[in-house]
């Protein structure tokens, strides 16, 4: 390998790692179904069981935001997740349970180590802003 192309593939951004928004869309569905089956957090997805067109709504929002945060082209124009989790109160735990789930998804979906280690730091410094909020 030339260290030209050794080059271009560390320019590789984040998002094009995860494979876009096809990518980023089949962690998302596998992580809602895991946080579904996930006894510390199902109870605080059970209530949007009934209501699949919010549920799609929050899967649209959340690859939006995990996009614009990998480096994907668009902007995220949504609720900041302070707001987003605003007096849901979620814990410590709760919030490793969640980002477990996700983690345990990727690795499912086969993405490289340094791939998901990525999106582990990411989820690490969201988690002030998410939990109590
Ligand atoms: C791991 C990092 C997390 C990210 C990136 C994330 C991201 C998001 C986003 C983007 C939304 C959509 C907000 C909207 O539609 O405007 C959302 C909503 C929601 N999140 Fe999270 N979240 C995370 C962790 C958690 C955790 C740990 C819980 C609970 C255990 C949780 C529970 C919820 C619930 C119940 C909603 C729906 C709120 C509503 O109906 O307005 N989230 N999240």
């Amino acid at each position: 390998m030339t260290p030209h192309v050794a080059e271009d593939l560390n320019d590789v951004t984040l998002f094009e790692r995860l494979g876009g928004p096809a990518g980023i869309r089949r962690i998302v569905d596998g992580a809602v179904a895991a946080h579904m089956e996930n006894a510390l957090i199902c109870h605080r997805f059970a209530p949007y069981a009934d209501q699949p067109e919010r549920v799609e709504e929050i899967k649209a929002h959340t690859c939006d935001f995990f996009a614009a945060g990998s480096g994907g082209p668009d902007a995220y124009d949504g609720r900041s997740m302070r707001d987003a989790h605003r007096g849901m109160d979620i814990d410590a735990a709760e919030y490793d349970a969640a980002a477990g789930d996700i983690l345990r998804t990727m690795d499912a979906l086969r993405y490289d180590v340094e791939t998901c280690a990525a999106v582990g730091e990411i989820l690490q410094s969201l988690k002030p802003e998410i939990t109590h909020a």
